[in-house]
């Protein structure tokens, strides 16, 4: 696709500097300081509200920023040139300098920039082939043409892998199972029959504890269950650990005639050692250009979300996450939410330095969401030096905890009210819920009484409440934004997950870091293999395997 006169204006030079040595950055920090208690008001909740995509709204109104502090952070984004640089990525510019890969998530939901080439292949093309694979093979197992070894249609799909193969996929797959099982638009109504509804109950083996491995195989029936294993580099520990489990397991199954290995598809890059394997049910692939954080939307989402749910409510959940991509690229900060997201966290963490980021979905259906942004921000912003190796003299990513509403408020909120840390919030709520039962009691619905909440706890963190006793006092100016839409659907969902995303790709280009590389955690798992070895390893690490009698 030819890029357009607007896109071209894009292209260009680039200038990769610290935070600190954007000049707005100096300014941001002797800007006047908002107080929450001084400005929120009703017009400020109507006006500060960005239209994201697919329905899905930002409000920013009890985050503490001013019009002049807006006007910084705009200077700012122009001076770190964060959407000229999101056009890099777009286009397939060497963006994981450490690993020397391009960035290329967004390619595949979406048709922002040019195609991108690498060693002579289009690689838009060749994520579409493997969703059109992955569409395929999933119709055929829904149809009953792929049944299982002992002849038994499968009803259960169980994904076996960690971190990235597992954390976006599985949050993905609860947000959309209750409403895809009870909502009569997807499972009764017009679509029923063909691609809505629940095609196939999912579980998920991740740690290498084997007491997770043997819970998810007691609930299930060998005979009509699909394994998908799913490791990007075909190397991690834990997952070939469990892969090995599940054979011995099926193997071991009372079935006549069950064959292990044809129970299981395989989704992994084309240079692993498993895609060398032609033992799987069929394989399908990713490549390196896809982090696997950033994976859901690739085939390791896609096979899950596909055999679940069928090819067509992933195509939506895709099409929710292009349109997200796209609005991401409006250059001005007040309408392009995941932009200002990015932006008033930079503000909270390097101006106001706070070390922290809770994120409250008010929506059981998010319930592993806040543990998939762990991994997406933390493991992409989490870095002392920049995108050269230098040290940076400035905090980057912060610490990212959340839980669902209201069960976190009888946990940890009290030190988010009365603490003496102030940790910004991210609430995210929906109108309707995902389900078909609701209860009037007490005057209110179950789903009433769980916004209600939501909605108290943003005015009480951000207003607080005087009281002469000062265990009863409630220090308020505890800022907070709240992501909403009508109802948690796959195009919203999709939505949702390309914000967090691109804001964690906003904000790493304002930091000047390598959001794409993870070299934090090789060290953890050198020494693991030093212990299971035997090797010589330190006094100290040996004392600690014999107390775990290891
Ligand atoms: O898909 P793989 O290669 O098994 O990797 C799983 C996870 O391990 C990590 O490399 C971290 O150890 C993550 O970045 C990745 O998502």
């Amino acid at each position: 696709m030819e890029p357009t006169k607007e896109e071209m204006a894009l292209t260009g030079d680039r200038t990769y500097q610290n935070l600190d040595a954007a000049p707005a950055y100096a300014e941001l920090k002797n800007a006047a300081r908002v107080s929450l208690k001084d400005v929120l008001n009703p017009d400020r909740v109507a006006a500060c509200q960005v239209g994201t995509s697919a329905g899905l709204q930002y409000n920013y109104a009890a985050k503490p920023v001013s019009d002049h502090i807006l006007d910084l952070l705009q200077q700012l984004s122009e001076q770190q040139e964060l959407i000229p640089k999101y056009w890099d990525i777009l286009s397939g510019e060497t963006m994981n300098p450490g690993e020397n890969r391009k960035v290329l998530h967004h390619l595949t939901r979406g048709q922002l920039a040019a195609d991108v080439l690498h060693n002579e292949r289009n690689l838009r093309d060749f994520y579409a082939e493997q969703q059109r694979r992955i569409a395929g093979f999933a119709e055929q197992v829904h149809a009953g043409t792929i049944l299982g070894s002992t002849g038994k249609p499968f009803d259960t799909v169980v994904q076996v892998g960690i971190g990235g193969s597992d954390l976006g996929p599985r949050a993905m797959y609860l947000a959309l199972d209750t409403l895809l099982q009870n909502d009569p638009a997807y499972a009764g109504g017009t679509r029923s029959g063909t691609t809505g509804g629940r095609k196939m109950r999912a579980e998920f083996i991740s740690n290498v504890d084997p007491d997770d491995a043997v819970a998810v195989l007691s609930r299930i029936d060998p005979e009509t269950t699909l394994f998908i294993l799913v490791s990007k580099s075909g190397t991690t520990q834990e997952t070939l650990t469990n892969e090995a489990f599940v054979i011995d397991a099926l193997a071991k199954s009372p079935a006549q005639g069950l064959k292990p290995r044809k129970h299981m598809i395989c989704v992994t890059s084309e240079t692993s050692p498993l895609a060398a394997s032609d033992e799987y049910l069929d394989s399908f692939f990713i490549d390196d250009f896809i982090g696997g954080r950033y994976s859901s939307t690739s085939a390791v989402g896609g096979a899950l979300l596909s055999l679940a749910f069928g090819p067509d409510i992933f195509a939506e959940f895709l099409a929710g996450a292009a349109e997200a991509d796209t609005a991401a690229i409006e250059p001005d900060i007040r309408k392009n939410a995941a932009l200002l997201d990015a932006l008033i966290g930079v503000y909270e963490r390097n101006v106001l330095e706070l070390p922290a980021t809770a994120v409250l979905p008010y929506s059981q259906a998010l319930s592993r969401f806040p543990a998939h942004l762990q991994q997406l921000d933390m493991e992409s912003n989490g870095k002392q030096v920049n995108r050269d190796g230098e040290p940076v003299a400035y905090p980057t990513g912060p610490v990212i905890f959340g839980e669902p509403g209201t069960n976190g408020q009888h946990s940890f909120y009290q030190l988010l009210h009365q603490g003496t840390d102030i940790v910004p919030l991210q609430f995210i709520g929906f109108t309707g819920c995902q389900g078909a039962t609701d209860l009037q009691f007490q005057s209110s619905t179950s789903q009433a009484k769980l916004n209600a909440n939501m909605v108290a706890q943003i005015a009480a963190f951000a207003l607080g409440q005087s009281d002469s006793n000062p265990n009863k006092n409630f220090p308020g100016e505890r800022p907070s934004s709240l992501l909403f839409a009508d109802k948690l659907t796959p195009k919203v969902l999709g939505a949702l997950l390309a914000h967090y995303e691109n804001k964690v790709m906003f904000q790493g280009l304002v930091w000047n870091l390598n959001s794409f590389d993870q070299e934090g955690v090789q060290l953890g798992k050198v020494l693991t293999k030093q212990v299971l070895g035997g090797a010589d390893m330190h006094p100290a690490l040996a004392a600690f395997a014999k107390l775990m009698e290891i």
